[in-house]
């Protein structure tokens, strides 16, 4: 979050890259986790490269942010070629290594996704799309049931793709988004705020594979 984008700051690369010191890569390259970064900021073109070489492994840029960056003035970091669509954006992702993901707001239609998962050139289509069950900015929100037949959907079209909600997930809303087709969920206040967050954590979990047939 750049304060931009949305009305609140929280951390940067350099608070991945220290994290990632205490975390495996991802299970596809023999480590425990992935790193998804998600960019509630403005021109997420300019930060691609620096939250790589912090370890990112999934960077997920707003719709919103790629459609409207304006390109009025060079980025101030002219190592990186400004990206304004997000085709261009999911290349530039891909090229450097990374796994893109798209992610809209509520007020955004699911039908501005199309075009761009129908895009015939793979390395210019997103890795996975990011459905926000709140308004970005700030966590313990209400979670937004209104937002799931965007999910559904998404699924209906995309058996296989990685679908992730974010925003007021927990054990009481997990059921309606993993029942949407979600496979990848967020969850803030209800891991953070548990007493035992494996629990809560493994619950989300369950409550995913038992659609999936046991794969997320
Ligand atoms: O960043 C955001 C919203 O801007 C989310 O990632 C929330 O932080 C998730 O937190 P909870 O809604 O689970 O508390």
């Amino acid at each position: 979050m750049d304060g931009h984008f949305v009305p609140n700051m929280t951390f940067g690369a350099p608070v991945v890259s220290m994290i990632r010191t205490h975390v495996d890569r991802p299970k596809t390259a023999g480590g425990r986790g992935t790193f998804d970064c998600h960019m509630m900021i403005a021109e997420p073109h300019r930060w691609v490269s620096t939250f790589r070489d912090a370890g990112c492994d999934l960077y997920c840029f707003h719709y919103e942010a790629a459609v409207t960056s304006v390109a009025a003035t060079e980025p101030a970091d002219k190592t990186t070629t400004r990206k304004t669509s997000p085709k261009e954006l999911i290349k530039y992702i891909h090229d450097l290594g990374m796994q893109a993901g798209i992610a809209i707001k509520p007020d955004t239609s699911v039908d501005v996704l199309w075009e761009i998962l129908e895009n015939e050139n793979a390395a210019e289509r997103p890795d996975m799309v990011l459905v926000m069950t709140v308004h970005p900015g700030f966590g313990g929100q209400k979670f937004m049931a209104s937002e799931l037949p965007k999910v559904s959907a998404l699924r209906k079209k995309y058996p296989e793709m990685n679908i992730e909600v974010d925003g007021g997930l927990g054990e009481s809303t997990i059921d309606q988004a993993a029942d949407a087709g979600a496979n990848v969920i967020v969850a803030g206040s209800a891991v953070f705020g548990a007493k035992d967050p494996g629990q809560v954590i493994n619950a989300l979990r369950e409550a995913v594979e038992k659609r999936r047939g046991g794969k997320l």
